[in-house]
């Protein structure tokens, strides 16, 4: 086939340019151009990137009026059919522009980037010195180095005199790794005829009497001269003599930096057989059906994922394995690879940006047919999909929070209906809409009551911590968790210790006057960071020394207050110097590998105690864990979101889980300011529907989700009335345009009200059924992105907010 024209969306994220431009494709390639392939493409005064959306041979743009496509990036498509459809429905969807859609389909090193490139368009020596001596002997450089030179103000001068122009240049970026190989040739002749060359070179018709023996292999050069003692002279000689030949290799850039072992299937539990069944009953009925596995933590509910997928790879096709960002541990990612070795491809955000572009090659060219992988990953370009787990289905972490702001859930269940093939949601704590989602028959509901071994769950006690103060106990360790960890040092067992620091700032306050240090540009406080003695806000990367004095009364009694896990650490040093305390959180790794070595390092028992941040508390299975410390309940219970009391009951759950899941049983110490709180009370009883009813009680009364749906519309502005004017007028014309029956709460300001020196402020819709709800919106943006963006407005809307 062949094509003149090409639809081309454009990489430009404005409102005009949302929809497909005309090119003319060059009569050269008119044979090689395919849908889904990226190009260059003039645009305006430049060229940006472009993705092929569609191929015709007519156009309505005159014959005058239409550009050619300047450059074709890919001669095999980068985007499948499947996420060309895709990417019109995630645009519709999430409200986003079609080019943001695309782009998040791909890895970032295939996505647009941009170079500013200085070119001179003068003689030489009529240009200052300091700007000749950038250019040197070359007619082009990059505007980094008048950027490094300081020559910014002369820059902008010589483009208006017109002595240099300045052009965004597509950079062209996924550069396959290759690598020199010698393959010995496959046949016995060119052997014999390359030893009558040698004739008495000893050593070379050494080497070739060796590789006589190795027709046909692939070897790096390094190991033949190994194996051997050969020279690279040798070598290359008896190359010449058509022994062997160069080849280049594609090599992956291996992120796994260990050898695992095979395991086997394990034998099913009956709970786990009947779970199983179910979902590969869907595969062959090839239904698009969403099963929510909810199972107790240590059911086994990661064994049934791996035999569930173990069936999709005998039939020949390939399965997206999703996990929290934070639980993709080492331990977690083994599993599967001990279970499919090299068919697994691993993808989280600890990968260096050649590693990911790797990985996804794997993935495009059929190398592997699972992958196991953070949110980004439900976009892997597989073809045959036969299945798709969300593990830790409830976890905020798979919506994202900028555009396209969509949730993996949705879009693993649009794949779905794609292929034919079931979804996987599972927990041992649901999000609220799941599982009333499952209750009313919308998912088909899985249940894992028991643990793997039938081991007994843990034992849970709450330390009421006002007790602990008023009976004089100041420090962060109840009596009864000092007792606790005091038997299992003496028996030789491990602890995890878990601060929870959702919602939690270690903050700087004045003990005089209260004065709390706050962020200039942002209204929140700043966070207190010990390496560097300094304070910081974690919204706009504003930061300055510890202040020795109040600014506002100038006592000298201004401190940190609030609890790190380094100070968790010394007080444990404190209490029991004896112990071996492991410390996970972003300060301990930071380095590539370094989580993965903390737990390998406990997992041998070289230490007592796993102290750490909400990356401890998911995923961890270790047999000789017998008490977890939760210290700091609840932080998290006190944020200003509706859904703060589920997002701590799940948390507590989830690292309560990792006592006592072999043969020893488990303990758990929660420690409460506020223990009659329903999400602790019921933590405590590790049950989980009670909480649902619960929770789903005052949902209703207060019409949240998943009795409602809500959307969430905010505007911020550096001057506050503007930004409170502008919310009104959001306000406004949707109440004008949307039925009655919709709630429209607001414009009120945002939970937090300024950030980076723009006041910001919201509308939040609740809404049942409203047919009209995504034009009407869409509508709201047209008219932001046409007239308000002018006025230094910026308007974002969220169909799915994950806090409000
Ligand atoms: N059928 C089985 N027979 C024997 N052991 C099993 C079986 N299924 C699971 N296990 C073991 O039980 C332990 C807990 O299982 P697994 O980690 O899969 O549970 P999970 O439900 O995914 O846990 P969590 O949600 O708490 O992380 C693991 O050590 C696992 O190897
Ligand atoms: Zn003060
Ligand atoms: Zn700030």
């Amino acid at each position: 086939m062949s094509f003149l024209i090409a639809e081309v969306i454009v990489d430009v994220s404005t409102y005009h340019v949302d929809r497909p431009f005309d090119y003319e494709v060059p009569t050269e390639w008119a044979h090689v151009i395919e849908m889904g392939c990226r190009v260059k493409v003039p645009f305006g005064p430049r060229n940006v990137l472009g993705f092929v959306v569609g191929l015709k041979n007519e156009t309505d743009v005159p014959s005058n009026k239409i550009k050619s496509i300047a450059q074709i990036l890919d001669i095999e498509p980068v985007l499948t059919e499947e996420m060309l459809l895709m990417a019109k429905w995630l645009k519709n969807e999430t409200i986003c522009y079609e080019i943001d859609a695309l782009q998040v389909m791909l890895p970032s090193a295939l996505r647009a980037k941009y170079e500013k490139i200085i070119t001179l368009q003068t003689e030489k020596d009529v240009l200052p010195d300091e700007v000749n001596a950038i250019f040197g002997k070359r007619q082009q450089v990059n505007f980094k180095e008048f950027e490094r030179a300081e020559l910014l103000p002369l820059l902008k001068q010589l483009i208006t005199d017109k002595m240099v122009k300045i052009e965004n240049v597509v950079k062209q970026q996924g550069n396959v790794k290759e690598i020199r190989m010698v393959k010995i040739t496959d046949h016995q002749q060119d052997i014999d005829k390359a030893m009558e060359d040698a004739a008495r070179a000893a050593k070379q018709r050494q080497l070739i009497e060796w590789m006589g023996k190795h027709l046909g292999e692939v070897l790096l050069p390094q190991k033949i001269y190994e194996e051997t003692g050969a020279s690279s002279t040798v070598l290359q000689s008896v190359i010449e003599k058509g022994a062997a030949h160069f080849i280049q290799e594609e090599v992956y850039r291996d992120p796994f930096t260990k050898e695992v072992s095979r395991t086997q299937s394990l034998q099913l539990t009956e709970e786990q057989h009947i779970a199983l069944k179910a979902i590969t009953g869907s595969m062959e009925e090839q239904t698009a059906k969403t099963f929510l596995l909810h199972g107790v933590t240590g059911s086994g509910k990661t064994e049934i994922y791996l035999q569930a997928i173990q069936k999709v790879l005998d039939e020949g096709k390939e399965a997206i394995m999703l996990v929290p960002e934070i639980s993709l541990t080492p331990q977690m990612t083994e599993r599967f690879r001990s279970r499919f070795g090299e068919m697994v491809a691993v993808m989280h955000s600890g990968l260096s940006v050649g590693e990911k572009y790797d990985e996804w090659r794997k993935i495009q060219q059929g190398k592997v047919s699972v992958v196991v992988g953070a949110r980004s990953a439900i976009f892997a370009p597989f073809t045959n999909l036969g299945l798709i787990i969300l593990d830790e289905e409830h976890e905020s972490t798979y919506k994202q929070e900028d555009s396209p702001r969509y949730h993996a859930r949705d879009v693993a269940i649009w794949r779905s209906e794609f292929y034919k093939c079931p979804v996987i949601l599972g927990s041992a704590t649901p999000a609220l809409e799941s599982f009333a989602r499952a209750k009313k028959g919308v998912y088909g509901l899985l249940s894992l009551k028991q643990r793997a071994l039938h081991q007994a769950l843990p034992t849970v006690f709450i330390a009421d911590m006002r007790e602990e103060l008023q009976k004089g106990n100041r420090s962060m360790f109840s009596e009864q968790l000092v007792d606790a960890i005091r038997v299992r040092l003496e028996k030789n067992e491990q602890m995890v210790m878990f601060l929870n620091r959702r919602g939690y700032s270690s903050f700087v306050l004045c003990r005089d006057c209260g004065t709390v240090v706050q962020c200039p540009n942002c209204d929140i406080s700043l966070t207190y960071h010990r390496t560097t003695e300094k304070l910081k806000c974690h919204y706009c990367g504003y930061d300055e020394r510890v202040p020795q004095i109040c600014p506002q009364c100038q006592s000298e009694h201004i401190r940190y207050f609030g609890t790190g896990t380094q100070k968790v650490e010394e007080e444990i040093y404190k209490l029991f110097p004896e112990a071996r305390v492991l410390r996970m959180d972003v300060d301990t790794t930071k380095q590539k590998g370094a989580h993965e070595e903390i737990l390998q390092a406990f997992g041998e028992g070289q230490a007592d105690i796993l102290l750490g941040t909400q990356m401890i508390a998911k995923g961890l299975d270790f047999p000789n864990i017998t008490l977890v410390g939760v210290l700091s309940a609840d932080t998290s219970l006190h944020l200003p979101d509706y859904r703060a009391a589920e997002r701590t009951f799940q948390l507590l759950t989830q690292v309560s889980g990792r006592a006592g899941r072999h043969d020893k049983h488990g303990e758990v110490i929660i420690q409460s300011y506020t223990p009659e709180h329903y999400a602790i009370e019921l933590a405590k009883i590790q049950d989980y529907e009670p909480f649902y009813e619960r929770e789903m009680f005052l949902r209703r009364r207060s019409s949240y989700p998943p009795y409602y749906y809500v959307a969430l519309v905010q505007i911020s502005h550096e001057d506050v009335m503007m930004a409170a004017e502008y919310a009104g007028r959001a306000a406004d014309w949707l109440k004008g345009n949307l039925s009655e029956r919709v709630a429209i709460i607001g414009p009120t300001t945002a939970s937090i009200s300024r950030l980076q020196n723009r006041y910001r402020y919201q509308c939040l819709i609740k809404y049942k059924i409203e047919p009209n709800l995504i034009p009407v919106l869409q509508r709201l943006l047209a008219m932001y992105r046409a007239e308000w963006i002018k006025q230094g407005i910026l308007m974002t809307v969220d169909l799915d907010p994950s806090t409000i």
